[in-house]
């Protein structure tokens, strides 16, 4: 082995998500540019290229032990430093008695990189730039690949060409793991967008900070399992940061349930909607409200040639009855199946509801008339929306594509715009509050591609919401919970099983509420 640097001196060994101890809120995900002054001031207590040796050590080390059987090494180097760190893990696996090849773009400009290179040459490996990408024929299931194309430093409006996407073709057609360094090659770390396409890991070893990219939109598709090496330098204090959301981060949020409660003490959930055609979507809502706990359940019909509730455990009513008294106390959640006749009742509904969670066309009656979002910005307390990106774009007057390529700044823009708390649905669900609190939910899949299942997420929420916790807490446990439950749904059966929402609501009875 070369004289690099000394016996890498990083910490600890990377920490596998989501089996971490974070902070009570979360763990802090990173954007982009606070990546760069993290980096850059830990560079500035380190000797030179201290923290590249880290960053390919960590690599090294995960992948022996992910890929413990592998007997070859195929590394993909773009010419940045994240192709460095891929270096700098070749020339350690190659100690360690593996057989190593090196594909590399270009040669390196980096002084980083280009210490790697001389490192990784000097150890006896053969990198010779550019030529095209021929993987080891002999490359295997248990072997293990590398991808050390791009990370932090991707020009996200340019699709990868020339050798970096002939790469990306070698990569698409392997057997082996792949391992991806700080970030899947294409994928934009700040919005888990791809520039054009982005590389799909088995495992990514996620560098300095966690990145929302990882998270949200094309990120879960893409990263695989999720790990993180800090290389030892101390994050930077970032109050704002999105957090991420996960069983750590809700556990022991769940409502107290006291020997004595009853049924009045466990607070009265208000399910408005049920037009004609539509009342599936608010029994839906009420079932789930009642598996959350909820003391008393109404379902309130605004058509009454709408089926009523099948469930027994469920009140049927009229909207007349909720007013007054009823109103102020009530946990309403408004919109499921609502259809047009939803509007009439919302300003009713804004005004005097103390706990309202709009969905569905409850959102859309709030995007079609501006004194619906003034008297919303105006109540003095808490709202929660739940829009889905195609209601996202209605509430922001833009295209679902627009929301789609930055989940984190629409969801953020819906809770400045409406001044309530905003849940924007789909893989990687985004949360944000109006006095700047954000989130990205880890859990769910594509189980929870069906119809209804966002009818049961509102009808949850608004059930635990119900029972005495905060807007925030309600919210953040109830969507994640949502998701752990299709998780747990999925674990038991694999994936591709598709899971429907009455079977939905008996995976959140069935989740230990820890
Ligand atoms: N910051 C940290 O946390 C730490 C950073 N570290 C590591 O450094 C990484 C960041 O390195 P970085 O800044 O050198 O950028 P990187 O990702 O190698 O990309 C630049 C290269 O990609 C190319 N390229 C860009 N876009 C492209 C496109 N669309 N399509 C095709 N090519 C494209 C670009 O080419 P060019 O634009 O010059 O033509 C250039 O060659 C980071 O992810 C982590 O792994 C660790 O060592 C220590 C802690
Ligand atoms: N691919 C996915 N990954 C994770 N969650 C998903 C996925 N697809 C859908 N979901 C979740 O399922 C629910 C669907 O809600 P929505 O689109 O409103 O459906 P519906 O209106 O039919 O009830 C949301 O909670 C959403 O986050
Ligand atoms: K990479």
């Amino acid at each position: 082995m070369s004289s690099g640097p000394a016996a890498p001196d990083w910490p600890a060994a990377p920490q596998a998500l989501p089996r971490h101890q974070g902070p009570a809120e979360g763990l802090p995900l990173h954007d982009s540019a606070t990546l760069r002054r993290w980096e850059a001031e830990a560079a500035r207590g380190l000797p030179p290229h201290a923290l590249m040796a880290r960053a390919g050590a960590a690599v090294a080390r995960l992948g022996r032990a992910l890929a413990p059987h592998a007997r070859q090494v195929w590394v993909l180097a773009g010419a940045g430093n994240n192709g460095g760190d891929g270096l700098v893990a070749a020339r350690l696996l190659q100690a360690a008695g593996l057989r190593v090849r090196v594909w590399l773009a270009a040669e390196p400009a980096s002084g980083d990189a280009r210490w790697a290179l001389a490192q990784a040459r000097a150890a006896g490996l053969a990198v010779l730039p550019g030529g095209p990408p021929q993987p080891p024929a002999d490359l295997g299931p248990d072997d293990l690949v590398i991808d050390a194309l791009l990370g932090l430093g991707l020009s996200a409006d340019r699709a990868p060409a020339g050798p970096v996407a002939a790469a990306m073709d070698a990569l698409d057609r392997l057997p082996a793991g792949i391992l991806a360094v700080d970030l899947p090659s294409g994928l934009i770390a700040d919005t888990g967008g791809c520039a054009g396409r982005a590389v799909r890991a088995r495992w990514t070893l996620s560098l300095l900070g966690l990145k929302p990219g990882l998270w949200t939109a094309a990120g879960r598709d893409h990263a695989g399992a999720i790990w993180h090496e800090d290389l030892g330098a101390p994050a930077p204090a970032e109050a704002t940061t999105p957090r991420l959301l996960d069983a750590p981060a809700c556990a022991g949020r769940w409502p107290q349930r006291p020997h004595a409660a009853h049924k009045g003490s466990q607070g009265d959930l208000w399910a408005v909607g049920g037009a004609a055609g539509l009342s599936g979507a608010i029994e839906l809502a009420a079932r789930a409200g009642l598996a959350a706990g909820a003391g008393r359940i109404h379902a309130v019909r605004l058509d009454p040639a709408a089926a009523p509730p099948s469930h027994p455990a469920l009140m049927s009513r009229t909207p007349q009855a909720l007013q007054g008294e009823a109103l102020a106390r009530a946990t309403v959640v408004a919109g499921c199946g609502g259809g047009a006749a939803i509007g009439a009742w919302l300003p009713a509904l804004i005004h005097g509801a103390p706990r309202l969670l709009l969905d569905a066309d409850a959102l859309n009656a709030l995007a079609a008339d501006p004194a619906l979002a003034q008297a919303l910005r105006l109540r003095r307390t808490s709202a929660v929306l739940t829009p889905h990106p195609l209601e996202a774009a209605r509430l922001l007057g833009c295209t679902t594509e627009a929301v789609q390529a930055d989940r984190l700044a629409a969801v953020r823009q819906l809770a400045q715009r409406y001044g309530a708390m905003v849940v924007l649905k789909g893989s990687g669900s985004v949360l944000a509050a109006p006095d700047g609190r954000c989130a990205i939910n880890a859990s769910g899949n594509a189980a929870l591609a069906s119809g209804g299942t966002g009818d049961v997420l509102a009808g949850w929420i608004g059930g635990l919401w119900a029972q005495g916790l905060d807007a925030w807490d309600a919210l953040r446990l109830g969507v994640w919970s949502h998701g752990a439950a299709a998780d747990a749904w999925q674990a038991d059966r694999g994936p591709g099983q598709p899971l429907d929402a009455l079977r939905l609501i008996e995976a959140l009875q069935d989740l230990p509420r820890r």
